[in-house]
């Protein structure tokens, strides 16, 4: 009988300097598998099953978890399209921590999203795929945003388009930058986050936003990381966000006396990340991050890189 499983790894939205149009996939260095995982088979009737470190913080029944949505959306989309669907048995793998800013909704959405392609013989392209995935992340943060799905499915760092087609551009990655990464363990909502920030920026901001976005671009296609680490400041959502983050002050000035390129909050917190020019820089500002930033046992620490590969099907 036919069965595949798909891995989703996390992610940063963001940047710092990319407020909805910059993310990148993660990968911890020392192989921890950090990410959802969607496996689907073929059954009589639908159904979801919930596993994992963070299934129990999941809302109660199946109808409400977003993986549930996704199938439903993707049989809608399957029928418009004229092709059959079949019903599936599905099992998440609920390993990302909820409301973390580690992408965890849009983790659930990528791998259920591609076991579902996958298992139907990839009826849906890459730009496709991914408008659905935005879709249903936006139906669970309260708007339409790429930053978490675009890197969590296809790898990489990724800028998007506002296009359809493509929707997202793949930047340069930097093999030598370490990022320090940690969860403080306690949940932020992304629709509150969100809904804290001013719906309109001054002009001094806006124009500070689109330099940094700017020059950070070029300096990677450049290979001038130093340039590019220069402009990653978040002047739309930190300022505003720090006063949701225990520990935020003190986590930066650790990080930037350890000798960090940049630091900030990813997506929309309370995970942090210091972006290091080595392993051993990383290493230091993640056993201080997990000693002072940490606020309970749901909290960990992991020393990043940016996987050049996204979801994976298996
Ligand atoms: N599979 C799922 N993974 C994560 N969140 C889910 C899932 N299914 C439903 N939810 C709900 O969606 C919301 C996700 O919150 P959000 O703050 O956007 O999380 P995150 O920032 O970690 O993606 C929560 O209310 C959560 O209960
Ligand atoms: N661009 C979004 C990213 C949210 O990421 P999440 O991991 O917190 O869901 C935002 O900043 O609101």
């Amino acid at each position: 009988m036919k069965a595949l499983t798909a891995f989703a790894p996390a992610s940063i939205g963001n940047v710092s300097l990319g407020f909805d149009v910059l993310g990148a996939a993660l990968a911890p260095v020392d192989g921890t598998k950090l990410g959802d995982e969607v496996e689907i088979k073929a059954a009589e009737s639908f159904s979801l099953k919930t596993v994992g470190r963070f299934a129990h913080k999941l809302p109660g029944g199946a109808d409400s978890n977003i993986v549930t949505k996704c199938y439903h959306y993707f049989c809608e989309q399957m029928e418009k399209a004229g092709k059959p669907t079949s019903p599936v048995a599905l099992t998440l793998h609920k390993n990302l921590p909820i409301g973390s800013g580690l992408g965890s909704s849009a983790s659930s959405i990528v791998a259920a999203f591609a076991a579902l392609n996958a298992f139907f013989d990839n009826p849906f392209d890459e730009d496709t795929l991914l408008i659905m995935m935005g879709e249903l992340e936006g139906q669970i943060s309260g708007s339409v945003h790429y930053d978490n799905v675009a890197p969590c499915y296809l790898g990489g760092m990724t800028l998007m388009t506002g296009s359809d087609a493509p929707v997202t551009l793949s930047l340069p990655l930097n093999d030598d930058w370490y990022y320090a990464v940690c969860y403080s363990g306690i949940s932020v909502s992304t629709a509150a986050a969100r809904d804290i920030l001013p719906k309109q920026v001054d002009m001094a901001t806006a124009l500070t936003f689109g330099r940094q976005l700017g020059v950070f671009v070029h300096a990677l296609h450049a290979g001038n990381f130093g340039l590019a680490a220069s402009v990653m400041k978040d002047v739309i959502a930190e300022p505003y966000r720090k006063s949701l983050l225990p520990g935020f002050d003190e986590a930066r000035a650790f990080s930037e006396q350890a000798g960090a390129l940049a630091f900030g909050i990813s997506g929309s917190g309370p995970t942090v990340f210091a972006v290091c020019s080595s392993k051993a820089q990383a290493e230091n500002v993640a056993a201080y991050l997990t000693d002072n930033y940490i606020q309970n046992d749901d909290g960990f620490s992991h020393v990043c890189q940016i996987p050049s590969q996204g979801t994976i099907i298996s």
